[in-house]
C-alpha cells in the first residue's frame, strides 16, 4: 500500500521501484501526512475520542512548558506524528491517565512518552519522579539520549539503572528520571538507593516484550509493586505490537488506561520493502551475504541472527575475509557493547550483526537495509529466550515486526531480506507474509546484477 496525494493508502504492487526520479522522503515527510488508521479507546466512556480536545496539530496547542518547548524544537520536530497529535492531549491531561498505545515501530513513541516523563517533572524538588523500563541496555541509552536532548533547556537530572553504570558505594540517587532495565531497576530500588515515593509516572517501552512472562514479566511486575501506594503513578505502556497473550495482562497492568491501536495490517511501515532470498544451505546463506556487502554498506545494515555463536562466527569469518562488519549481543560484556552501538550509531560501523537484542527500538534513520539471516522463531514456553534450546517452528511475528522496523524509520524507506534456505523456513517465511498482510518479493540470488538494481530501485 502506498499513500496518494490526498493521503489515502491506495495498493501498489510491492516491490515494485517507485516512479523515476522520487527521492527519499525527509524525516518529517511521511508519517506527518500519514493517515494510517488509529482506534482511540478513552478511559472515560462517557467522553468522544474523536472531539479536537484529544487531537494536537501543534506542539504548542499542548500547554507545554517553554523550555520544552524550546527542547523539542531544537531536535527538529516542527509538529506532532500522526500518533502523537491523538497520544500528547491524552498523555498529558489532569487527571493523568495510564495509557496503553500501539503504533509501527519509528513513528515517534518514545518521543511521546519522553515529553509526558520530562513534562511530569517538578524542578523544584530533587527527587525520582519518573521510571522507564526497556528490554535492553541499548535501547535504555537512547530513550536516556532523548530525555537529554528533549530536557536540553530544563534543570532534568537523569541516572541510568543498566548493569556496571553505578558505582558500587553510590549514594541515593536523587535524578528526576531513571532509566534502566528491569533486573538493575528492581535492584536499586530494593536496596532503596532509588527512592520511590514521589514517583509520578511509570514507563514501559516496548511493553509487550516486558510484560511476558516468559521475557521480563515477572521482573517489571516486581518494579511495579514496588511503586508507592498513597497516589496515583501514570503507568503508559507503549510498543509497535502487542500480541493476544499479552493484552489482558496489559490492560491489568495499566488499569482503566486510554488506548491507541492501529489495525493489525497496518502494523509494518509500508516503505519497507521486503524481499526473500532463496538460498541453497547454511552456508550459501554466508556466501550470499558476502555478494551484498557492497549493497549492505551503501547506507548502513543490519544483519540479525538466532544466535550469538552465529553472530560472532560469521562476523569473524567476514572480517578475516577483509570485510569490515562488527557484532553485538547480550554475551558481551556491558562497556564493549555501548562502544559496538555508539559507534554503529556514529557510522564508524556500517553493517552491524546482532541478535534479537537489538530488534526493538534502536533508531538509527541511516539503516536502510535488514537482513534476516535466520528468521525470528517462537520458543517454547519456559525455555527462557536467547538460548540454542527450545526453539519452535514457528516464526515470532512480533520480533519479525520489530526487527524490520529497525529500517525505514520515521518516513524513510527501507528494505528488509530474509533467507530461506530449505522447506521449513520457506513456510515460516509465508507464514509471516501471512500474518503481517504483506508480500514478501522473491530475490535472484543467481544474478548478482540484477538483485543489486533490484534493491538499489526498492531504496529510490
Ligand atoms: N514530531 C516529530 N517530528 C520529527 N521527527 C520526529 C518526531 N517525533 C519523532 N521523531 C523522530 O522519528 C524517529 C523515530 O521516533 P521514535 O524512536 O520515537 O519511534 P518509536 O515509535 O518509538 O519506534 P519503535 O517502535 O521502533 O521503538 C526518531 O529519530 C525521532 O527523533
Amino acid at each position: 500500500m502506498e499513500k496518494d496525494a490526498d493521503g489515502f493508502y491506495t495498493p501498489v504492487e510491492e516491490g515494485a521501484a517507485p516512479a523515476a526520479g522520487t527521492s527519499q522522503p525527509g524525516p518529517n515527510a511521511d508519517l506527518i501526512k500519514s493517515t494510517f488508521e488509529v482506534t482511540v479507546t478513552l478511559a472515560d466512556q462517557q467522553a468522544d475520542p474523536d472531539s479536537p480536545l484529544f487531537s494536537a496539530k501543534t506542539f504548542e496547542e499542548l500547554g507545554l512548558h517553554q523550555d520544552l518547548l524550546k527542547g523539542i524544537y531544537d531536535m527538529g520536530f516542527s509538529k506532532p506524528s500522526k500518533i502523537q497529535e491523538r497520544a500528547l492531549p491524552l498523555l498529558l491531561s489532569n487527571p493523568p491517565t495510564n495509557m496503553i498505545g500501539q503504533s509501527q515501530s519509528g513513528t515517534g513513541k518514545t518521543a511521546a512518552f519522553v515529553l509526558t516523563m520530562l513534562s511530569r517533572i517538578d524542578f523544584t524538588k530533587n527527587t525520582t519522579q519518573a521510571l522507564c523500563l526497556a528490554p535492553s541496555r541499548e535501547l535504555a541509552r537512547q530513550i536516556m539520549s532523548v530525555v537529554v536532548s528533549m530536557g536540553k533547556f530544563t534543570a532534568v537530572q537523569t541516572e541510568y539503572a543498566i548493569k556496571d553504570n553505578l558505582a558500587r558505594d553510590s549514594g541515593p540517587i536523587t535524578a528526576h528520571i531513571v532509566v534502566g532495565t528491569p533486573g538493575t531497576m528492581t535492584d536499586l530500588m530494593r536496596k532503596r538507593i532509588i527512592d520511590v515515593a514521589d514517583i509520578k509516572v511509570f514507563v514501559l517501552d516496548e511493553a509487550d516484550n516486558m510484560l511476558d512472562q516468559d521475557g521480563l514479566g515477572d521482573q517489571t511486575l516486581r518494579v511495579k509493586n514496588m511503586l508507592p501506594r498513597d497516589h496515583p503513578v501514570q503507568i503508559l505502556l507503549f510498543s509497535a505490537t502487542f500480541p493476544d497473550h499479552v493484552r489482558s495482562f496489559a490492560s491489568k497492568f495499566a488499569p482503566a488506561s486510554n488506548k491507541i491501536e492501529l489495525q493489525k495490517e497496518e502494523l509494518s511501515v509500508a516503505g519497507i520493502r521486503q524481499f526473500y532470498m532463496d538460498c541453497r544451505n547454511e552456508e550459501h546463506k554466508y556466501d550470499i551475504l558476502v555478494h551484498l556487502y557492497a549493497l549492505l554498506t551503501v547506507g548502513q545494515s543490519i544483519i540479525f541472527c538466532q544466535h550469538k555463536h552465529t553472530a560472532d562466527r560469521i562476523s569473524a569469518r567476514m572480517s578475516a575475509e577483509g570485510h569490515k562488519v562488527a557484532s553485538l549481543h547480550g554475551a558481551k560484556d556491558p562497556a564493549e557493547r555501548d562502544a559496538i552501538i555508539d559507534n554503529f550509531r556514529d557510522g564508524r560501523e556500517k553493517v552491524l550483526i546482532t541478535t534479537n537484542v537489538i530488534a526493538r527500538g534502536i533508531d538509527i534513520l541511516q539503516v536502510n537495509m535488514v537482513v534476516n539471516y535466520d528468521l525470528p522463531l517462537m520458543y517454547e514456553r519456559g525455555s527462557g529466550r536467547g538460548g540454542a534450546d527450545g526453539a519452535l517452528d514457528k516464526p515470532d511475528i512480533e520480533t519479525y515486526i520489530h526487527r524490520i522496523g529497525r529500517t525505514g524509520r520515521f518516513g524513510r524507506r527501507g528494505i528488509s531480506i530474509n533467507f530461506v534456505h530449505d522447506k521449513k523456513t520457506w513456510l515460516q517465511m509465508e507464514q509471516i507474509e501471512k500474518a503481517t498482510g504483506r508480500k514478501i518479493m522473491r530475490i535472484e540470488t543467481n544474478d548478482v546484477d540484477e538483485m543489486e538494481e533490484k534493491m538499489k530501485n526498492a531504496l529510490k
